[in-house]
C-alpha cells in the first residue's frame, strides 16, 4: 500500500536526509521506525506523505504516485494520511470537538469549513473518534485545558475523523510520561488492529518498539539498516542500527514513573 523506490532526499544545504531508500509497507501493518538522532526518521515519514518533497525516486500510496501528484489529485492521497506529531498540533483556544472536526475538512469545500458547517456524518464521525479513544465527555473543553496524554488522544481522533488509512506518528509519546505513554500507545495498537490502519511510528524507546510493532525498520545516516520482524530485533541488531549499545535513556522501562 505503501511503497519507496529508490527514495533520496537531499536538503538545500546539502545535507543528505535519505539516500537510496527502498521500503514497501503492506495494509495493517505496525512498522516501527528507529535510529539516532538524525538518522531521517523524520525525513523518512515526513516524504512519505509529501510534507517534504524527495529528491529522487518516487513514493507510492496505494498504487499512486505522490510524488507526481498535482492539486486535487493530491489532495486526495493525502486525505487517506493522518499525522500524528509529538507536539500534538491542536488548535488549543478552541473545542477538542472543533480540532477532531478538522480532520473532515479535506471533504469539504473551503468555505462551508470556514463557517464552521459540518455535516451530522462529520458530527457523528467525531463523537465516534473520542469515543474509540475514550474522552467523548471532553468533547466540549477547550484543548489546551486537556493533559498531554489527552491532547494526543484528541489528535488520534482527529486522524480516526479524517478516516485516514494510514496512520504516521512521528515521536508521537516523546512528550508524555511513561503511564500516559502506554496508554497511547495502547490505543494505536487498539485502532490498528480493529480497523486496519496501516500505523508507521517514529520512536525513540527500544522497548516500546518492541513491544508494540510488528515490524521494525532500523535507519543510520539516511539508509536502511535493518528491515525485518521484531523476534529478529535483538540488542545486537538494535547496537548495530545505533553504531553502539543501547543506552538506558532509550529504554522506557528504565525511566523513573
Ligand atoms: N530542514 C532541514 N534542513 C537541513 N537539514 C535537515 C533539515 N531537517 C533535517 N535535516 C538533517 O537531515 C538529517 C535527518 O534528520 P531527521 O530530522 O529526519 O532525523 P531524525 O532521525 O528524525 O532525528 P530526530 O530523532 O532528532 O528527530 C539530519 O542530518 C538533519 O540534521
Amino acid at each position: 500500500m505503501i511503497e519507496l523506490r529508490n527514495v533520496s532526499k537531499m536538503y538545500p544545504n546539502g545535507t543528505k536526509g535519505l539516500d537510496q531508500i527502498n521500503l514497501s509497507f503492506a495494509k495493517g501493518e505496525f512498522v516501527a521506525i528507529v535510529g539516532l538522532s538524525g538518522a531521517g526518521k523524520s525525513t523518512l515519514l515526513r516524504s512519505i506523505n509529501r510534507l517534504h518533497d524527495i529528491s529522487e525516486g518516487d513514493i507510492l500510496i496505494g498504487g499512486s504516485s505522490i510524488t507526481q501528484a498535482k492539486g486535487k489529485q493530491l489532495r486526495m492521497i493525502r486525505r487517506n494520511i493522518g499525522m500524528i506529531f509529538q507536539s500534538f498540533n491542536l488548535v488549543k483556544r478552541t473545542s477538542v470537538l472543533r480540532n477532531v472536526l478538522a480532520g473532515r475538512v479535506g471533504y469539504h469545500s473551503t468555505l462551508r469549513t470556514i463557517l464552521g458547517r459540518f455535516p451530522e456524518k462529520d458530527m457523528n464521525l467525531a463523537f465516534g473518534a473520542l469515543d474509540r479513544v475514550n474522552i467523548i465527555e471532553k468533547a466540549y473543553s477547550r484543548a489546551d485545558e486537556l493533559s498531554g496524554g489527552q491532547q494526543q488522544r484528541v489528535a488520534i481522533a482527529r486522524v480516526l475523523a479524517q478516516e485516514a488509512k494510514i496512520i504516521l506518528a512521528d515521536e508521537p509519546v516523546a512528550s508524555l510520561d511513561p503511564l500516559t505513554t502506554k496508554q497511547v500507545m495502547d490505543d494505536l495498537k487498539k485502532i490498528n488492529q480493529e480497523l486496519g490502519i496501516t500505523t508507521i511510528i517514529n520512536l525513540h524507546y527500544v522497548d516500546l518498539a518492541r513491544q508494540y510493532a510488528t515490524r521494525i525498520v532500523g535507519l543510520r545516516a539516511g539508509r536502511v539498516v535493518f528491515d525485518g520482524p521484531v523476534s529478529e530485533a535483538t540488542d545486537e541488531v538494535f547496537a548495530e542500527i545505533y553504531g553502539r549499545p543501547i543506552e538506558k535513556n532509550e529504554l522506557l522501562g528504565e525511566q523513573a514513573v
